[in-house]
């Protein structure tokens, strides 16, 4: 089964709080038929499972903080698994957000062939999350939290990009037009791939 993960396409959706990547995650779904795994999506579901481990997740999320590594290594491992045989290639949506992450994901399960670096400002980020954040029901977006968030991404999850551009696998998605305008660089993006 390994190998079998080994040999899908992977790619990495990296980009902060708010900057837009479940929805181009979405609309790249809606195009190219790819698996969206969303590392956030993962964690929620199991938090509200009501499982011991989700209420230790949800404080964690609450404080904009990262969860484990093996944590979240482990739910993406596990979905990918599940899916390996009908996926036409896996969009692993909110991981890495460190480097050390990207590092136990090829170990264990397989090197990106893309990282989508999904870019916009920090006061666009503030305002997607706050808008978001009235309807959302999300724990983690209200001000103190995204503030947490975003000072995270900068210092933990920036780093990534650095180490994947080293590769030559980074493309830099512009996020701060409409959403289609934003998407027809990630399918650009893609194109280029396929
Ligand atoms: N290009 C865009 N223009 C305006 N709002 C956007 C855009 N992309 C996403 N949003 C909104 O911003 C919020 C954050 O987007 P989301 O895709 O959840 O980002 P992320 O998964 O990176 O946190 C959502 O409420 C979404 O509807
Ligand atoms: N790869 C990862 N490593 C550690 N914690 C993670 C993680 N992915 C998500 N989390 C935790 C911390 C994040 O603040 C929270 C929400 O993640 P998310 O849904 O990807 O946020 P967003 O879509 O707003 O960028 O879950
Ligand atoms: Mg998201």
């Amino acid at each position: 089964m390994g190998d079998k993960l080994k040999d899908s396409k992977i790619i990495f959706v990296v980009g902060g709080p708010g900057s837009g990547k479940g929805t181009q995650c979405e609309k790249v779904v809606e195009k190219y038929g790819f698996t969206h795994l969303s590392s956030g999506d993962l964690l929620r579901a199991e938090v509200s499972s009501g499982s011991e481990r989700g209420k230790q997740l949800s404080a964690i999320m609450q404080r904009g903080e990262l969860v484990p590594l093996e944590t979240v290594l482990d739910m993406i491992k596990e979905a990918m698994i599940a899916k390996a045989d009908t996926s036409k290639g896996f969009l692993i949506d909110g991981y890495p957000r460190e480097v050390r992450q990207g590092e136990e994901f090829e170990k264990k399960i397989g090197a990106p062939s893309l990282l989508l670096y999904i870019d916009a400002k920090a006061e666009t980020m503030v305002k997607r999350l706050m808008k978001r954040g009235e309807t959302s029901g999300r724990t983690d977006d209200n001000e103190e939290t995204i503030k947490k968030r975003l000072d995270l991404y900068y210092k933990a999850t920036e780093p990534v990009i650095a180490y994947y551009e080293g590769r030559g696998i980074v493309r830099k998605i512009v996020s701060e037009g409409t959403v289609d305008e934003v998407f027809s660089q990630v399918a650009a993006a893609i194109d280029s791939l396929l």
